[in-house]
């Protein structure tokens, strides 16, 4: 018998995972499925989860959380020589990959969409050796991003990190940065560089509007030191999506980019906090299957 496994971070989102899981549970039933459920209680369960599934040649790995939740079980891809398509209903505040993906944000609609025979061959990320799915941020910008409360989050969306991004750039410059993609060589002050794979960051539907999930390309915004003014303008690029178009923004395309620094720099994957630097980056193009609405756009 098919086996899918669903993955569900109880405290994602409102903490609703619960109500979704059954429903989930009940659908991929009536399509023949064996339902294996995963209740994560503690980081990295989920990357353990999606391992095991993979090892046992599951058909299906459904992550029910937020893009935490969906980070670290992609991680449990890497390395496995079978695969299992990814579904995902989206829990959290952001869900930047259900977002460029067309999967729908309320989660009663993403869990119909589970049923659809409509799968999207997608790029995964890989940072130091573990893989992300959507954005990897460095600069002092990003060390702010990371530090967004839960509970700002669930008041404010996305606004949130705007809000504590803006108030962030207007107090503090940027650190100096050395960005090597693929054979060119950046090197300066920057309070924010964003590698991205898809066309949303933070909420942002329009920031990379040339990524597509499929190009096999690393999307690289270099946002130069910013004055207080330029600081309002390139925000306001940022809403507009046109971040590319500023001219304090360095933008490229590139299969390989390596972050570093003499000073210690924070960053943020898929976001959460990540790694310090130095960062390297590649992409593995095409690498996962991931199921998406029949109508989805794309
Ligand atoms: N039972 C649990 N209790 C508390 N934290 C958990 C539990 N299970 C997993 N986690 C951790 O919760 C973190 C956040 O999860 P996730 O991003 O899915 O939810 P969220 O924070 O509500 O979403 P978003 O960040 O999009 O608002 C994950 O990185 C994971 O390690």
């Amino acid at each position: 018998m098919k086996q899918a496994t669903i993955i569900m971070n109880p405290s994602s989102g409102k903490e609703e995972a619960p109500a979704f899981v059954e429903s989930a549970a009940g659908l991929l039933r009536a399509q023949g499925y064996e339902v294996v459920v995963k209740e994560t209680a503690a980081e990295l369960d989920a990357t353990r989860f999606c391992a095991e599934a993979c090892e046992a040649r599951s058909e299906l790995v459904v992550s029910i959380g937020g893009d935490g939740t969906l980070h670290e079980t992609i991680n449990g891809f890497e390395n496995q020589a079978h695969r299992p398509r990814l579904g995902i209903v989206p829990l959290g505040t952001v869900n930047d990959f259900a977002r460029a993906l067309h999967i729908p944000l309320d989660p009663e609609a993403a869990v119909s969409a589970l049923a659809s025979s409509r799968t999207r061959r997608v790029d995964v990320g890989r940072l130091n050796g573990r893989l992300f799915a959507n954005v990897v941020a460095a600069g002092p910008l990003a060390e702010t991003l990371s530090a967004v409360t839960s509970e700002d989050k669930s008041r404010f969306g996305a606004f949130a990190y705007f809000k504590e991004g803006a108030k962030d750039l207007l107090g503090r410059s940027g650190h100096p940065l050395v960005i090597r993609y693929d054979d060119a060589v950046w090197e300066g002050a920057s309070p924010l560089f964003i590698a991205a794979l898809t066309n949303s960051v933070g909420g942002f539907e329009r920031l990379a509007p040339e990524a597509a999930v499929d190009d096999g390309l690393i999307h690289g915004f270099i946002v130069k030191d910013l004055s207080f003014f330029r600081t309002l303008t390139a925000g306001l690029s940022l809403l507009r999506g046109h971040l590319q178009d500023h001219k304090d923004v360095i933008y490229f395309t590139a299969k390989r980019v390596s972050v570093s620094s003499p000073s210690p720099v924070g960053t943020n994957v898929d976001g959460e906090a990540g790694p310090p630097l130095p960062l390297a980056l590649d992409i593995l193009p095409r690498h996962l299957d991931v199921v998406v609405p029949e109508a989805a756009a794309g």
